[in-house]
Order: C-alpha cells, then structure tokens, then sequence
C-alpha cells in the first residue's frame, strides 16, 4: 500500500536538534515508487540528517515519516529493523564493504543476514554483480579492486534484497568524474529496472542531473525545485 497521492516515502515538518544546532528545521519530503530523487544544499546543511531520518536511522525530534503509508515513528525498533534490513538498501561515500569478505560475499550478505542460504544468497548476488559489471571480480577483496569498482560492488550489495528504496549518501563523492558517472549511470539504470526509488543525497550538480527531481535543504528547510517558478 502506498501512502495518498502515490508517494511511497513522505515526511512532513522533519525537526532535528543536536544541542545547539538545528540541522533539520521543518524539512519536507516525498517520492514515488521508482524515482530518483536528488537532496541538494550546501555543507551542513541537513541532507545526510533528512536521509538519515527518510531511512529510520535517526529519529527526529517532531515532523511524520510515512513509509507506504506506515507511521515510521509507530513502530517498533525490530520493525524499523526490518524495514531497513529487508525494504531499504544504502550505497554510502567510504568504507562500507567488509574488507574480509569477498566481493561476492559482500553482495550476498543482506541476504545473508535475512536467513537466505549460502549458495542461493551467492547466486544472486552474482546476478547483481553482471548488471553492475563487476562480476569478474567476485572472489576478490575489497582492498583488492578499484573505488569505482568498490562503489559498483556497493551499488550491487544495495540491491541484492530488491529494496523498493535505495538511499546513496554522496556515492561518488570519493571518485573521479568518470568512475563517479559511470556509477550514477549504472545506479540509475538498475534501480529504474527494478523499479526501486532512489534518494541521493549529493553536492554536485553533475550528479544531481541522473535525478527526475531535485530537492534543495538549506538550512534545515528543504525545498522542491519543481515548485519554483
Ligand atoms: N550526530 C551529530 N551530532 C552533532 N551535530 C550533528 C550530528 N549530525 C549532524 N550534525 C550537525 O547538523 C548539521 C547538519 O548536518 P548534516 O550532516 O545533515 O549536513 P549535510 O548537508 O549532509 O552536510 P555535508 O554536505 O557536509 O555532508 C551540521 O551543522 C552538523 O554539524
């Protein structure tokens, strides 16, 4: 089920302090299922705090979050849990496939983690992998390959559980212009054929353009660019 109007992810008047500092301020969001939607502003401006929120890993302190039409804030943390295991992938700038594990086992271990056997998990994962044509690097370590090819293996990973939304934190951010569009365009491509929505949070406007819909937060206060005149 989805949430009135068709939008699967909608939050409204989003407030975040940390001490002093308000990082979200009345922030606004929302998007249909399969879309890819671009979160722009200046540094420190509230993005990774809104995607952060959008996705059930900070808890704002006022403002709804309705995920197809669930009440984020009503739910347990195991069901949030969940949701973030089986429902949401994430594709962050640095660090974030474990270095002991292959390639392959790095993609497979979502599903892993959700009870799928070995073999099967691998098969999959693989799968993935060719969409994202890093295949021929399965059996190796993260240390062991390229970023772009890392980022790509990342993008695999975020998609093996077939999530209906995937958030990407700057995923380029640590690439050249080249790797960081060959991504966005592979990313783009694969969420769109999966029809899984994207929420990506980025700086730069070159990246923004493989969006259908930028949003830009500026001081805690988020804006729709459609809605400009
Ligand atoms: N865990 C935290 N503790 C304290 N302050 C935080 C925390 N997370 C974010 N902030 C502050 O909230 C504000 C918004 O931060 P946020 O990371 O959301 O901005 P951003 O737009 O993503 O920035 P950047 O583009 O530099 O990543 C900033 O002033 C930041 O310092």
């Amino acid at each position: 089920m989805n949430a009135p109007g068709g939008s699967l992810l909608v939050a409204e008047d989003l407030r975040k302090e940390y001490g002093p500092t308000m990082a979200l301020d009345g922030a606004e969001f929302s998007i249909h299922p399969g879309e890819v939607v671009a979160v722009m502003g200046p540094s420190g401006s509230g993005k990774s705090t809104l995607l952060h929120c959008l996705a059930g890993i900070v808890t704002p302190d006022s403002g709804s979050i309705l995920y197809a039409g669930q009440d984020l804030a009503k739910m347990s943390d195991s069901e949030r849990s969940r949701l973030r295991r089986s429902e949401f992938g994430f594709v962050f700038q640095f660090g974030q496939l474990v270095p002991e594990l292959t390639c392959v086992e790095n993609v497979a271990l979502p599903l892993r983690l959700n009870g799928t056997a070995r073999k099967q998990a691998e098969r999959t994962a693989l799968g993935w992998m060719e969409r994202l044509e890093v295949d021929d690097l399965a059996k190796k370590r993260p240390g062991e390959v390229s970023g772009g090819q890392g980022q790509r293996v990342a993008v695999a990973r975020s998609l093996v559980t077939n999530p209906r939304v995937v958030f990407a934190d700057e995923p380029t951010g640590a690439l050249d212009s080249l790797n960081g569009e060959r991504v966005m365009e592979l990313l783009t491509e694969a969420a769109r054929s999966a029809n899984a929505a994207v929420v990506l949070v980025t700086h730069e406007a070159r990246v923004a353009a493989y969006s259908d819909r930028e949003i830009v937060v500026r001081d805690g206060k988020s804006r729709d660019m459609e809605r400009v005149v």
